[in-house]
């Protein structure tokens, strides 16, 4: 049920472990694929932005320029306040003073401009980089790895979290350069105009932070665990719920379900207020303290001090107040780029992780591989395989398949029937063993030309937002249209295709194309068919047509088969009686292999299945 899917989806480990076999290897690419991923955020976001540290270094460096040029007006008002209680002011002083001011404002401003505007042409061409090398990448991860993950997980790796990228390259290099000169800048200068002033100013700032942790203290110290726990209990509700509520009405449970997903909500919005509280409390004390209007106050109490005590000079006295009463305003408008360079961090381990996953080996110089080639036995050797480290799901599987076989796989749920078939296919790596197609092991063969000569008909396949004519031209596009429109009609899918408002050329999953799953599969099985390959791999093919499409297609299916190797995964023991061997898998091993004569004749698996089988649909 989709309740249970929606959890699942993408949370499958799709790492497969690289393959052992060292007699390849110096037949490979030679990429180190032993690195784990790990969740090291800043060591990848480090790796991500090597390419353009050289450029992000410049950037930062004329930000510091910058920033230290945007204290020149503060310090020109000052000398000019000193000058004037001097009473030494004259015209030629005052010129200069606001030449100084505008030019560095100016100079300021053409820095920051120009540095902004190259931080982005350098963040597009990273971005356009790292898009580039996740797609690569994606092209050579094991098909497995791809069809195990959702395709919202693909597009958040591409449209949003090279987003987050863009944040710290374009933004946070520029603004926290700035930031971080201009508040470290302003304190040396605090400190020259009167240490002691500065000493107040910084024992002030410590007592409004111990006064902040008192008004938090109050609060609930977990707040923000609870309400990113609530915040993800809501977000499994609602995806269950929209996921599932298909199953929930026809089942008629709806009221339960609704019952709980407004608990989660009420927990969330309790969760929210009480995260809200705990963080609004000490940050609006600390935002008013830190308004000019407010913090003039204290600071003119110290200036009097200071002068009562004669600690400083009356231009040290001006200068504290122009720097001190900005100094805040810098820090508090910086706060936010920490939230950017964590989202940015995060991105960048997820992308780092995905970089990181070994990809399938290809053969560096492959022989061809041909029709004649594929026409040929297949074997499975000594295999075991596991999706995860420490948790094999197939132990020493050995078989042969002699071609033009017809062979069905069957067993409990879980017992690694599917698994096998993707492995012939180099979905995954195996751990240990081989398979062969003739004298050729599947790891010396180019994934792409060994998948031209497997066809698939799986119960879910896959159909692209594009005409039905292209989506069944997938599986051979130098294919005609005639050869299509045959493949179709082989399908019995030709009359539902010509009912479409663009016949052929109806985009497939738009509006005017909403196609059963019924209608779906026969359009994936006319891809099989003009796809004509001499490996067939079957799972349940024709587990959403009606009885008589069923009839239909398993008559063109049986003379489709003939002369090819087929190898089927069967639920329904009634449909696979006729295959030449029929394997049975226990827990991932083979429990026992032979004919259908020949399995219920012996007292084992098969026949406990069988009869219970024919038992249920005599009932
Ligand atoms: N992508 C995956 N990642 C991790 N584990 C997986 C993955 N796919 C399958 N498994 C696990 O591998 C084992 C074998 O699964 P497989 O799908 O091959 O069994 P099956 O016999 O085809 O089952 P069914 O009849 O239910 O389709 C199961 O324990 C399953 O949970």
């Amino acid at each position: 049920m989709a309740l249970s899917r929606a959890r699942n989806n993408g949370e499958a480990s799709s790492s497969p472990k690289p393959n052992p076999h060292t007699d390849l290897d110096s037949g490979m690419n030679g990429k180190d694929n032993s690195r784990q991923p790990s969740d090291r955020g800043l060591h990848r976001l480090g790796t991500l932005l090597h390419p353009v540290r050289g450029s992000l270094t410049l950037v930062g460096l004329i930000n510091v320029v910058s920033a230290l040029i945007a204290l020149v007006p503060y310090v020109t008002v000052a000398i000019f306040i000193q000058r004037m209680l001097r009473s030494s002011l004259n015209i030629d002083f005052t010129v200069v003073a606001v030449s100084c001011i505008v030019a560095a404002l100016v100079l300021r401003q053409l820095l920051y401009m120009g540095s902004l505007g190259y931080a982005h042409i350098v963040d597009a061409r990273l971005r356009l980089s790292v898009r580039r090398r996740i797609l690569d990448h994606m092209g050579r991860l094991p098909l497995g790895s791809i069809v195990s993950r959702n395709s919202g997980e693909l597009r958040h790796l591409i449209v949003d979290d090279t987003a987050a990228i863009h944040t710290i390259v374009a933004h946070v290099v520029v603004e926290g350069s700035s930031a971080v000169t201009g508040i470290a800048a302003s304190i040396v200068i605090l400190f020259v105009a009167s240490w002691q002033l500065a000493l107040g100013y910084a024992l002030l700032f410590a007592l409004v932070a111990a006064i902040a942790r008192i008004l938090a203290s109050g609060t609930d110290a977990d707040a923000r665990e609870k309400y990113a726990k609530a915040q993800s209990q809501l977000a499994g509700d609602a995806v269950e719920l929209t996921e599932g509520i298909a199953e929930l009405k026809s089942y008629g449970m709806t009221g339960g379900f609704m019952e709980r997903f407004h608990r989660s909500l009420s927990e969330f919005s309790r969760a929210s207020y009480q995260g809200t509280v705990a963080v609004a409390r000490p940050m609006s004390f600390i935002t008013t303290f830190v308004m000019p209007g407010i913090l003039l106050g204290p600071m003119l109490l110290l200036c009097w001090f200071s002068q009562t005590m004669q600690w400083s000079s009356m231009f040290g006295i001006v200068l504290f107040l122009f720097v001190g009463l900005g100094v805040p305003q810098t820090f508090f408008g910086s706060l936010s780029l920490i939230q950017n360079i964590q989202l940015g961090l995060a991105a960048a381990g997820r992308i780092g992780a995905f970089l990181d996953e070994p990809e399938l080996r290809e053969p560096l110089h492959p022989k061809v591989f041909t029709r004649e080639d594929a026409q040929t036995d297949i074997a499975f050797d000594h295999v075991s395989f596991g999706y995860d480290d420490g948790h094999e799901v197939l132990h020493d599987v050995s078989m042969r398949i002699p071609a033009g076989s017809s062979v069905a796989l069957v067993g409990p749920s879980g017992s690694g029937k599917t698994t096998i078939t993707r492995l012939l296919a180099r979905f995954w790596e195996v751990n240990d063993g081989h398979i062969r197609i003739g004298s050729r092991d599947v790891t010396t063969i180019s994934s792409a030309e060994l998948l031209s000569h497997i066809g698939f008909v799986f119960q879910d396949m896959m159909l692209a937002s594009v005409s039905v004519r292209d989506n069944i031209r997938f599986a051979r596009p130098t294919a005609s249209d005639d050869e299509v429109i045959e493949a179709a009609k082989m399908a019995h899918i030709h009359e539902c295709i010509m009912a479409l408002p663009h016949g052929y050329d109806t985009i497939v999953n738009s509006a005017e194309a909403q196609l059963s799953g019924g209608e779906r599969q026969r359009l994936s099985i006319a891809r099989v068919f003009l796809q004509d390959a001499p490996i067939l791999i079957m799972d349940e093919p024709t587990a959403f047509l009606d009885a008589e499409n069923e009839g239909i297609l398993d008559a063109a299916f049986e003379r489709f088969s003939h002369g090819r190797t087929t190898v089927t995964v069967a639920h329904r023991l009634a449909t696979i009686t006729h295959s030449d061997k029929i394997v049975v898998l226990h827990d991932g091993r083979i429990s026992q292999q032979g004919t259908h004569q020949t399995l219920v004749a012996q007292d084992g698996e098969y026949r406990s299945l069988w009869n219970a089988q024919t038992v249920k649909e005599m009932q």
